[in-house]
């Protein structure tokens, strides 16, 4: 293992947002410490994937980068910085009338279960001519409704859907609607959190086929979260995997899918059938993600990890770069089993080989 490092995703792309040691808590008796020391770097018109078991942090993440986070959360370390042609942005300090030219214009957000969060009394054409004149009010009637046409056209339906009212559209097309909303502004960045969840797999297909077209098209760059890593092996640049609050790897999509190197990854991709269909034996991870409130001075993961030694129980392993990552690679692991001098042997081979037997524990007291 190297020492931990700032490094670009993809040497010659340039970076678009970055994220810096950023930690939020929920304030309560005892704080939810739901985002830790998270260090990400979105490159430009890249899809990046973060994925993790419901309750690691994933929307706290999503929510804090477009600082949308209300009490009781609060950013408690760290900053997030987008990086315009005029210069960077400390998105972390933007306040009032900055922030609001932020949002939408640089970076959007589609919600969890957005296609529900449509207002049901107007119709399609006045929720997006509401964006577009909340934030460029120079903008005259009839170049509101030629964008309006135009953006849905964008996203694969009919702009005689205009004048549909929400319970008058599918699921899927409600979803497409979320996207060409929040494509009104044409922003740098869009952060999706389980943007197709609720939909059937055929429709999620095509919406997912939708986002890499629109990607390709208008050269955006995406943060997609998802609690499957099936789906963002078929749609992702690079994966960004969250256990705990915390990012425990982060690589390429290729390299996940060849050699995923946490244990908790491992889980998490024996755990999904992949969406082209395959077959294979499905093993869950037992056990249950730690409570948030506790420091998690150890490795967050070595309750449930069939690989688990003293070591992991005592110490938390920090998140550093592969011996073997090509220089500038993005590639990292926050896992024990890699460092030989903590570990005390060699990885073992089933893991390297991405096999996930909970049997195989050692048992150790945590
Ligand atoms: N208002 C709140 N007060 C206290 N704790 C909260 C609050 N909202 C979320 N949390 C906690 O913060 C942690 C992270 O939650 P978050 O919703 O960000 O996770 P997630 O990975 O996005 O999960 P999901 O996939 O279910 O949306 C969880 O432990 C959750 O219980």
């Amino acid at each position: 293992m190297n020492s931990p490092a700032k490094q670009h995703p993809n040497p010659g792309q340039r970076p678009v947002l970055t994220v810096s040691g950023l930690s939020v808590d929920y304030e309560a008796e005892h704080p939810v410490h739901a985002v830790r020391d998270v260090d990400l770097v979105l490159g430009r018109g890249e899809i990046l994937g973060l994925a993790g078991e419901s309750g690691c942090g994933k929307s706290t993440l999503a929510y804090a980068v477009n600082r949308l986070l209300r009490p009781p959360a609060s950013v408690v370390a760290g900053s997030v910085t987008f990086h315009d042609p005029g210069g960077d942005i400390d998105v972390t300090g933007l306040r009032g009338r900055a922030l609001r030219e932020f949002r939408w214009n640089k970076l959007a957000m589609v919600f969890q279960g957005a296609m529900n969060a449509l207002n049901p009394v107007l119709n399609v054409r006045t929720q997006l001519e509401d964006v577009i004149a909340a934030h460029e009010p120079g903008t005259g009637k009839h170049e509101r409704r030629k964008r309006c046409a135009e953006l849905l056209e964008l996203v694969g339906v009919d702009p005689r859907r205009l004048s549909s009212y929400p319970h008058e559209l599918s699921g899927g097309m409600r979803q497409r609607v979320m996207i060409a909303m929040s494509l009104a502004l044409r922003p740098d960045v869009l952060v999706m959190d389980e943007p197709t969840t609720a939909l059937d797999v055929v429709v999620q297909r095509e919406i997912l086929a939708e986002i890499t077209r629109l990607r390709a098209e208008l050269g955006f760059a995406v943060v997609f979260i998802t609690h499957d890593v099936s789906l963002l092996l078929e749609i992702s640049d690079r994966i960004a995997i969250m256990y705990a609050g915390r990012v425990v790897e982060e690589g390429s999509t290729e390299r996940l899918r060849r050699a995923p190197s946490h244990p908790y990854t491992v889980g998490l991709l024996n755990s999904f059938p992949g969406i082209t269909g395959e077959r294979g034996a499905l093993h869950g991870i037992p056990g249950h993600t730690p409570n948030l409130a506790d420091p998690l001075d150890r490795c967050a993961f070595a309750e449930r990890c069939p690989h688990r030694r003293a070591v992991c129980a005592d110490e938390r392993p920090p998140l550093v770069s592969h011996v073997d990552s090509p220089a500038g690679a993005h590639e990292r692991v926050a896992c024990h089993a890699y460092d030989p001098h903590k570990y005390g042997s060699g990885t073992p081979a089933s893991l390297l080989r991405g096999e996930f037997h909970p049997t195989e524990r050692t048992e150790v007291n945590l």
